[in-house]
């Protein structure tokens, strides 16, 4: 049985529960759940703090997990690494502080800097030669500034919505740019690759689109510039001799785009469907 680590609530949860479902293993029946075992697919799922993760993966406890890069960097666990990112849960992690104070990480060399991610800061900053006085906070850590508890912050930033709130303005470089992401122990566990395979097959299936079109024979070199598809677009005739119909996955971003462009060329009876999952 392979052995799983998946977030049991936070930023993560959602959507990597909803990935492994798609990915056609068992999930949940309970939100309070904390083991589920899938005899079918020899997989066995640990529901555990995002934060923890890395630390059950690197020891080698767990097989595999997942989690953001910000928080397997967090831990410091040097066992644990990572194999895939997963596509979701994008942030990017910076500092702020009150607008005008700060302006390079430089700048922060003797001052209380909070987080609640005390591991990757502290290594950000080793390797720029700054010294600061950490303050570890569990989160909220955007408030610390106005209580007086530190004179900057170092935090996830998504939206940028929380550090408004709280007065603050980001300042100096971007410490890491994070999103969820597959991760492994030191020993590769059997059934890893076909986790890893069913996984790529579900963001295939979220990123990309099959479009199916019909066109005049003598237009298929330009239409094919537009939508070029992942290897090759797939050309079948029609009864009309002139004309063919023609396959190809597309990105589902911007497929509206594709279709205008594709119209113009001269194509027509442009379906667009989704596709549920794929194996490249
Ligand atoms: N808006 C966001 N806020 C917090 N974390 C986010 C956000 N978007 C993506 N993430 C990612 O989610 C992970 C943090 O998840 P975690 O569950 O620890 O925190 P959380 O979502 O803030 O939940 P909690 O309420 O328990 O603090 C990190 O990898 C982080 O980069
Ligand atoms: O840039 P934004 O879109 O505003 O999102 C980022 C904020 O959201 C998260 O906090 P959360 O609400 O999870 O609370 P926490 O700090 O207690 O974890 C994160 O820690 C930031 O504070
Ligand atoms: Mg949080």
């Amino acid at each position: 049985m392979l052995r799983i680590a998946v977030p049991n609530k936070g930023s993560l949860a959602e959507t990597a529960s909803d990935m492994l479902q798609e990915a056609g293993y068992v999930g949940r029946r309970d939100p309070k759940d904390l083991h589920v075992i899938d005899p079918q697919n020899e997989v066995e799922f640990f529901y555990l703090r995002p934060k923890d993760i890395a630390t059950y993966v690197g020891s080698g406890a767990l097989d595999v997990g997942i989690t953001g890069r910000d928080l397997l960097l967090d831990a410091r666990m040097p066992g644990a690494r990572e194999i895939e990112s997963l596509g979701f849960g994008g942030s990017t992690f910076r500092f702020a502080g009150p607008p005008g104070r700060f302006s390079t990480v430089g700048d922060l060399e003797g001052q209380r800097v909070a987080t609640a991610y005390p591991g990757l800061v502290d290594a950000f900053l080793d390797e720029h030669g700054v010294a600061v006085d950490l303050v570890p906070l569990d989160g909220a850590v955007e408030s610390a500034v106005r209580l007086g508890v530190a004179d900057a912050v170092a935090d996830v930033v998504s939206t940028g919505t929380t550090l408004k709130q709280a007065g603050l303005e980001i300042f100096g470089p971007v410490l890491l740019e994070s999103e969820a992401v597959l991760i492994a122990a030191p020993t590769e566990a059997d059934g890893t690759d076909t986790l890893l395979r069913r996984l790529r097959g579900v963001m295939v299936a979220r990123r990309y689109v099959l479009i199916d079109y019909d066109l005049p024979a003598h237009l298929v070199d330009e239409a094919v510039k537009v939508a070029p598809g992942i290897e090759s677009p797939t050309i079948s005739p029609l009864r009309d001799p002139e004309w063919v119909a023609v396959r190809v996955m597309s990105p589902r971003k911007g497929v509206n785009q594709v279709m205008d462009a594709l119209y113009k060329i001269g194509a027509r009876a442009i379906l667009v469907t989704a596709i549920h999952n794929a194996r490249l």
